[in-house]
Order: structure tokens, then C-alpha cells, then sequence
């Protein structure tokens, strides 16, 4: 029997306050974790990672790709919200109800009630990727909360304060992490530190990390 994530959401198995309006669901995705990768590379066999640039030339160590309305993209031309891959010019495909929904049930639980991302970011690192400190600051409302799930290989996240001078502090995100924030500290500098060597059991020597975003819609709380 398979039970509806509104009738039955799914229980986190440990949540942990990092800052004011940001938490730490240990563990969510790890019950439907199969789900989880099965809509990944649904996406992925669609529209492939991608190598990208900072706007200054410099290339990522992290690839990427979006599904939903909208995906985030870098390239010479800046930091921006397209509805289609610059590369090729195809739309990204729609986000799985199924990552939607997970994203929607994730907030709620952090106290985001009425989250409607209408972008979910792929991001994979490989042993040595890393993604330095910055905020997320091309959506429209900062209202709207940040819903970050992690897959695959642990990191070393890093969370600073709204200022990037403010004080950095280090943890672990496991596979099936997955870590919410908004209000106070949407605006909070992050980052990931260079991935270490590793094999996991279901994704092998890499790390995805599935970041849901409201690029062009607005936060209606209620
Ligand atoms: O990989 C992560 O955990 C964070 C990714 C991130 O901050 C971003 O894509 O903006
Ligand atoms: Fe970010």
C-alpha cells in the first residue's frame, strides 16, 4: 500500500535548529531514498549536468542541471534564472510530483507552510568539487524559503551569517539530509567545502544535492 504523503507525511528523524528560520531534517529522504534517486535520473537522462562558468570565465567544479519552470545557469553572460538550457535551447523538463511534493512536505515541516518551488536545481560534486561561500540571491522573493536535499557522498557544509565576514560554522550533511531555510537567514551565506574521496553504497564516488527554489513566484505563506 502505498500512503499519500498527505495523509501520512513522512516523520523526520531527527530535526535540528542551525540558526533562526533554518533546520536541519536528518534523515527525510531516507525512507523513499530509492524514490529520491529514481526521479534524479529521470531527470538527468533528460537534460545531462552541464560544466559552467562564473560570469569572470572560471569554471565550476560543480555540474549541474534544473528541472521545474525555471533553472539556474551561469555562463558569460551572469547568474540568472532561465526556462531553458543556454546551451541547447531546451526548456527543462517538469519537476517530478514526486520531488515537488517532497520539497512542499520538507518545508511545511520547517514551519513553511505553502511552498511552490518552481525550480529544482541539480547539483553533482565529485571527489574534489566544492561550491564557495555565497548567497542565493537571484529569486525574486526572498520570502521564500531555501529546501536543500543531500545524496550520496557526505560533505563539509559551511554556514555563515548575512554578512560574508560574519563567523563560519562547519557540519556534516549525510545522504538523505535535507536542510531548510528561510525568514532570518534566508539571506545567509553557504557553502560546500572540496568533496572528499569516497564510494557510496547506492550513488557511488559522488555527492547530489537537489536545491528547490521560488525563482519567479511569490511566497504566500498560507
Ligand atoms: O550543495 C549544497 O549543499 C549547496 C548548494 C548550493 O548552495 C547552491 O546550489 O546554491
Ligand atoms: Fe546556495
Amino acid at each position: 500500500m502505498t500512503a499519500s504523503l498527505f495523509d501520512d507525511p513522512p516523520q523526520p528523524v531527527e530535526r535540528m535548529a542551525i540558526d533562526d528560520g533554518a533546520w536541519l531534517l536528518r534523515g527525510w529522504a531516507l525512507e523513499q531514498q530509492t524514490q529520491w534517486i529514481a526521479a534524479v535520473q529521470q531527470v538527468l537522462a533528460l537534460q545531462p549536468l552541464r560544466a559552467s562558468c562564473t560570469p569572470s570565465g572560471k569554471p565550476m567544479s560543480v555540474r549541474m542541471s534544473n528541472c521545474g519552470a525555471y533553472g539556474w545557469v551561469t555562463d558569460a553572460a551572469g547568474y540568472r534564472y532561465s526556462a531553458t538550457n543556454p546551451d541547447t535551447g531546451v526548456a527543462w523538463p517538469a519537476m517530478p510530483d514526486f520531488l515537488r511534493d517532497q520539497a512542499v512536505a520538507a518545508a511545511a515541516a520547517a514551519g513553511y507552510p505553502g511552498y511552490a518551488p518552481d525550480v529544482c536545481l541539480v547539483n553533482q560534486y565529485l571527489p574534489g568539487a566544492r561550491m564557495g561561500l555565497h548567497r542565493d540571491a537571484d529569486e525574486q522573493d526572498w520570502a521564500a524559503p531555501i529546501v536543500s536535499v543531500s545524496l550520496g557522498l557526505p560533505c563539509r557544509f559551511q554556514w555563515g551569517g548575512l554578512e560574508r565576514s560574519s563567523p563560519v560554522r562547519r557540519f556534516t550533511l549525510l545522504h538523505g539530509d535535507v536542510l531548510v531555510w528561510g525568514g532570518a537567514t534566508r539571506m545567509a551565506y553557504h557553502g560546500v567545502l572540496p568533496l572528499q574521496d569516497g564510494a557510496h553504497p547506492l550513488l557511488g564516488p559522488r555527492r547530489w544535492n537537489l536545491t528547490f527554489r521560488m525563482a519567479r513566484s511569490h511566497y504566500r505563506p498560507q
